[in-house]
């Protein structure tokens, strides 16, 4: 008899590039063609506010505040037996952090699977269109290698947000895209709108049947996805890159102060978001999202206790400086 072999599906790309939009598509998807999806979310931070779009019913394995280089070899492995054990999912989705280099994803999820009836099948990366273009402009920083690294390992790549790209943008980050050798398909969309018909039923391709024609990948240098907790600093060769700072509120705040104060975070603030409270709207909470310096608040009803929190994640980034500006919102 055939053993069942879970496809394991990762979703990687930058900070708020629409990954989590992407999940929530697919886990529609897959619920409406009566199959059971599994989810496993990494967040760079100690809370997994993207958890929330994730239905209560979904199995689910969270790895918070995790240097997903550090984490990921061992611990998504776990998750995926836990998920496989525990659920008999008919697939696994990896939400990877936006931080993440996706080789170390792949070198993890290879090896599980010699041990384990879980295989990868796609890795689709989520390109922030606008986003990789002005980092391209801005020169060759680390995080311009970790796009282009999480854009080489893919098996399929979206290029999101066309809505903020002109015709002659498009081309731009195209060309970009091709510079890095990738020879994975790009979707151009908007909110990852894409035919998951098409692009989900792959008839037991594995993610290295899709790769066999590109450039064998191999690790740029180790300074790829370091993240570091302000206070904590692994020891790794370089885990000062990515920061996040995590401020849990006590009062509500006002709208157009904290408005104008996520207007105005410094460039080296590449990602916000958090579950918020204003002392002068008649609603209760708020999920906002900041991401490439658009800002988006959703009203919601939460069934239990939520804390109010405020994430900024980036590079460099001032935490005493940003937690008092936040304050100063109440
Ligand atoms: N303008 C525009 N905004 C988009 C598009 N896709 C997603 N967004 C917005 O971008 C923000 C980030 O989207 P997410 O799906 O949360 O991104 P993510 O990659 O999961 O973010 P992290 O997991 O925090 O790295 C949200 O406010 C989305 O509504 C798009 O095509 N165009």
């Amino acid at each position: 008899m055939n053993q069942k072999i879970v496809p394991i599906i990762v979703l990687s790309g930058f900070l708020g590039s629409g990954k989590t939009t992407l999940l929530t598509k697919m886990i529609e998807y897959y619920k409406s063609a009566g199959r059971r999806p599994a989810v496993i979310m990494n967040e760079l931070g100690d809370v997994n506010l993207d958890g929330a779009y994730v239905g209560a019913e979904i199995p689910m394995e969270e790895m918070l505040s995790g240097c997903i280089c550090c984490t990921m070899r061992g611990d998504a492995a776990l998750a995926v037996k836990q998920l496989v054990d525990e659920h008999d999912p008919d697939v696994i989705l990896i939400e990877a952090t936006g931080a993440a280099n996706p080789t170390e994803i792949v070198d993890a999820l290879t090896e599980a699977s010699l041990y384990m009836p879980a295989e990868l099948r796609q890795l689709m990366t989520v390109v922030d269109g606008p986003n990789l273009l002005e980092f391209a402009a801005k020169g060759k920083g680390r995080t311009y290698r970790l796009m282009k690294e999480q854009i080489r390992c893919a098996s399929l790549l979206l290029l999101n947000k066309v809505d903020l790209l002109s015709s002659g943008d498009k081309d731009q980050v195209m060309q970009l895209i091709e510079e890095t050798g990738t020879k994975a398909p790009v979707i151009e969309t908007v909110a990852c709108e894409i035919e998951l018909s098409k692009w989900l039923e792959d008839k037991g391709q594995t993610w290295h049947n899709h790769r066999e024609n590109a450039d064998p990948l191999q690790l740029e240098s180790g300074e790829l996805s370091g993240i570091d907790q302000g206070h904590h600093t692994h020891a790794h060769s370089s885990h000062e890159h990515m920061m996040v700072v995590t401020h849990y509120l006590q009062q509500p705040l006002n709208s157009e102060k904290f408005d104008q104060f996520i207007r105005s975070l410094p460039e080296n603030v590449y990602r916000g978001k958090g579950i918020v409270r204003f002392s002068d709207t008649t609603g209760g909470l708020y999920l906002f999202q900041y991401a490439y310096r658009e800002t988006d608040y959703m009203a919601i009803e939460p069934q239990g206790e939520l804390s109010e929190v405020v994430v900024l994640i980036g590079e460099g980034l001032h935490s005493k400086q940003l937690i008092a500006g936040i304050e100063n919102c109440i």
